[in-house]
C-alpha cells in the first residue's frame, strides 16, 4: 500500500482521503482539531464536515504532523490558501525529502500574488518535479457520497502525474493529465471570484441571462490572463477551467458562489465570515488576482469589482451595472 499524508481534514481533504482510500492507499490526515481526529479514528467518519459519511479504515487522523508524514510518498496539502506558507513553513523538517507534493488548494496567496504550487516550491525548496495540482469540478460532498466526477491532475513532470493519477483514479473519480500546472491553478482560482460574482447575481434576483454573461465574459478574462502568463488557453476550456466554472457557478454547494448571494442580499463581508467556518477561497484571491492581473497589464474587471464588493466599496448591485456601462469592445478583446 502507498502511503500518503493528507494535511487539511477540512471538506476536500476529508473527500480526497476517502478518494485516496476507495484508490488503495493508507492514509494518514493531519487534523489541526483533537476532536475532529478523533471522530476520524473512532467513528470512522469525520463529524464536523460529513457526518454520516464513513470513512474506510485506511484512513486514520492524527494532530502530530510528523505522525501523518512518516514515510509517506505523496503529501497533500488542502488548508486555505492564504494560511499555507505559515503552515507548511513548520511542517518542512518532518516532510520526507523525496515526497511528492499534491496541492488540493484552489487560491493565490494575497501580497506576493504566487500561486499555491509557487508557495510549495519557494518553502521546501521543492523542484517542479515533486509539485503536482488536482483541480477540476469537485465539490467535496458529491465527491465524498462517490458521484462520478473527473478531474485534471497536472504537473510538469508527466511521469509524476501520471503516477499522482494512479493514486486517485477510483470507480467514481476519473483523474485526466496535463503538464499545464499554471493554467490549472489559474483556473481553479479564479473560478472562485467568477463563483462570488455569479452568486452576487443570484442573490439579487437576477436570471440566467446575467449568470451566463458572467460565467462567460468570466472565463474570458481568466484565458487572458492565463495566456499572458504562459498557460496553455485549451486547459481554460478544460475541466479545470470550464468544468469547475460551471460546478462551482452552479451549485449551491459552493461556498464561493453561497457567499456571493449573501453579498447580493446585502450582508457584508464581516457577517458572512462570522457566520460561517468553511473558506470561500475567491473572498481573498479577487484582491490577489486582481493584483496579478494588473502587474500584467491585463484587463480584469470581475476580479477588480468583485474585490470592491468583498471590501465594501461598491454594492453588488452597483457592480453587476457597472459591467454593461463600460466602453464597448470586441468580444476577442
Ligand atoms: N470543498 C470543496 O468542495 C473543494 C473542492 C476542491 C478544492 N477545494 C480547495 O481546497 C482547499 C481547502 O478547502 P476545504 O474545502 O477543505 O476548506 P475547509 O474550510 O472545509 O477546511 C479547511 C481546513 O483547514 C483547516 N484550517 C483552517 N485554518 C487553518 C489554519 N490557520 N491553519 C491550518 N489549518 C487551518 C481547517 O481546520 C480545515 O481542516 C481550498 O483551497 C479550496 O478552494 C475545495
Ligand atoms: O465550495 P467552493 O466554492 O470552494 O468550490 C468547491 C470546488 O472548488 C468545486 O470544484
Amino acid at each position: 500500500m502507498t502511503k500518503v499524508a493528507v494535511f487539511g481534514a477540512g471538506s476536500w481533504g476529508t473527500a480526497f482521503s476517502r478518494v485516496l482510500a476507495d484508490a488503495g492507499n493508507e492514509v494518514t490526515i493531519w487534523a489541526r482539531r483533537e476532536e475532529v481526529c478523533a471522530s476520524i479514528n473512532e467513528q470512522h467518519e469525520n463529524r464536523e464536515y460529513f457526518p454520516g459519511i464513513e470513512l474506510p479504515d485506511t484512513v486514520r487522523a492524527t494532530t502530530d504532523p510528523g505522525e501523518a508524514a512518516w514515510e509517506a510518498e505523496f503529501v497533500v496539502l488542502s488548508v486555505p490558501s492564504q494560511k499555507l506558507r505559515e503552515n507548511l513553513t513548520t511542517w518542512t523538517g518532518v516532510l520526507p525529502p523525496d515526497a511528492v507534493f499534491v496541492s488540493l488548494m484552489k487560491g493565490v496567496e494575497l501580497g506576493s500574488t504566487k500561486r499555491m504550487s509557487e508557495v510549495i516550491a519557494e518553502v521546501t525548496g521543492a523542484g517542479p518535479e515533486r509539485i503536482s495540482v488536482v483541480s477540476g469540478p469537485n465539490l467535496a460532498r458529491e465527491i465524498a457520497l462517490r458521484e462520478p466526477a473527473a478531474s485534471v491532475v497536472a504537473c510538469a513532470d508527466e511521469d509524476v502525474a501520471h503516477r499522482v493519477q494512479q493514486l486517485c483514479h477510483t470507480q467514481a473519480f476519473r483523474p485526466y493529465r496535463s503538464t499545464d500546472v499554471l493554467g490549472c491553478e489559474l483556473g481553479g482560482a479564479y473560478k472562485n471570484v467568477i463563483a462570488l460574482c455569479v452568486g452576487m447575481a443570484v442573490g439579487l434576483g437576477f436570471g440566467d441571462n446575467t449568470t451566463a454573461s458572467l460565467i462567460t465574459r468570466g472565463l474570458a478574462e481568466t484565458a487572458r490572463l492565463a495566456q499572458r502568463l504562459g498557460a496553455d488557453p485549451m486547459t481554460l476550456m478544460g475541466l479545470a477551467g470550464l468544468g469547475d466554472l460551471v460546478a462551482t457557478c452552479s451549485s449551491p454547494l459552493s461556498r464561493n458562489r453561497t457567499f456571493g448571494e449573501k453579498l447580493g442580499q446585502g450582508m457584508t463581508t464581516e457577517e458572512i465570515i462570522a457566520s460561517t467556518r468553511q473558506v470561500a477561497e475567491g473572498a481573498k484571491s479577487c484582491a490577489s488576482i486582481y493584483d496579478l492581473a494588473a502587474k500584467h497589464g491585463v484587463d480584469a474587471p470581475v476580479a477588480e469589482h468583485v474585490d470592491r464588493v468583498v471590501r465594501g466599496e461598491i454594492s453588488a448591485r452597483d457592480m453587476m451595472y457597472a459591467f454593461i456601462a463600460r466602453d464597448t469592445k470586441h468580444e476577442k478583446d
